[in-house]
């Protein structure tokens, strides 16, 4: 029978394959989905995992990103898009929803979520978006704990702990590759290089620590925005591009109803539309039909 419902893949076959994705040399690319749908149209279009962006959360939500909402929500809205998805989900855990103890309880609460891995940031609470001015870091010392308390709570050693620090900004990049390297001692299996500033800035991180790199390809920021092979020749393992999706996706809602309002009519956008069959294909609306028939095929005999 065709798979319906949820993906067939089990979370730790997610995990392994996104372990060996990091150990590939090849980067992985994670587009960031705002649905489960979206996630399902980035593994159809052949992308290596997906992404969760709290900032997208955040907007989804009507909310800015300012560390507004909780573990229910996050955890709630990874499981969703990753039950519909063979590829591995990356989540933005931000700073592990308060003390160090409760980045703990978050690994478990995304484990048990179908998550293969997770981001945790080293700015204070509430956090603020990593590419804006006016954030902070805690201490070195404070996001050690944070770290090791999440990697303490890990039960499949395959979910991956990725570390961010949004040290560049604050502090240079020295000081960044410095806090990094004590997130690996703490036992980050990854670090997401926030906000640094060019190529030759991803170069020298790159150089400087031995674990996989996360490389932020959001719009509108403080990164040079670097293609895919340019990062992977830089030695870079992961890059995500956290609210692409939404910003595409928001452009063309406001254009549309833009011209509904004005002209009373959606018939001149038929054409940028997707249209119902594509839909239907990406929802495998047929093997649900074939589902059903295969489930309904009893007769009632007759007394
Ligand atoms: C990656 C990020 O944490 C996110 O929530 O998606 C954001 C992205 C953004 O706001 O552009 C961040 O970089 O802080
Ligand atoms: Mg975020």
């Amino acid at each position: 029978m065709s798979r319906v419902i949820s993906a067939p893949s089990a979370p730790a076959e997610k995990r392994i394959a996104f372990r060996k994705g990091l150990a590939s040399g090849k980067i992985q690319r994670l587009p960031g989905a705002f649905s489960p749908l979206v996630a399902m149209q980035v593994q159809q279009l052949g992308f290596e995992g997906v992404y969760v962006s709290g900032a997208v959360l955040s907007a989804d939500l009507g909310l800015p990103d300012i560390g507004l909402t909780t573990l229910t929500e996050v955890a709630g809205r990874g499981q969703q898009i990753a039950r519909v998805i063979d590829l591995p989900t990356l989540i933005d855990a931000d700073t592990g929803f308060g003390e160090p103890m409760s980045a703990a309880r978050t690994v478990t609460v995304l484990e048990d979520a179908g998550i293969a891995g997770a981001h945790f940031e080293d700015q204070v609470n509430p956090k603020r978006c990593g590419h804006l001015d006016g954030k902070a870091v805690v201490p070195t010392g404070e996001m050690v704990q944070r770290i090791r308390a999440a990697v303490s709570a890990r039960r499949d050693p395959n979910f991956v702990i990725c570390a961010r620090t949004d040290a560049r900004a604050l502090e240079g990049l020295d000081a960044a590759i410095d806090r990094a390297k004590a997130y690996i001692d703490a036992g980050a299996d990854m670090i997401f290089t926030e906000a640094l500033a060019d190529e030759a800035e991803f170069e020298k991180f790159r150089a400087c620590v031995a674990v996989p790199l996360l490389a932020n390809m959001t719009e509108f920021g403080k990164s040079e925005l670097l293609s895919a092979q340019t990062l992977e020749n830089l030695g870079y393992n992961v890059v995500i591009y956290p609210v692409t999706t939404l910003r595409i996706a928001m452009q063309a809602v406001e254009n549309g109803l833009r011209t509904i309002a004005e002209t009373g009519t959606q018939e001149s956008l038929l054409d940028t539309m997707q249209h119902r069959a594509r839909l239907y294909e990406l929802l495998q609306y047929e093997n649900y039909n074939e589902f059903d028939t295969g489930i309904f095929n009893f007769t009632v005999a007759e007394s």
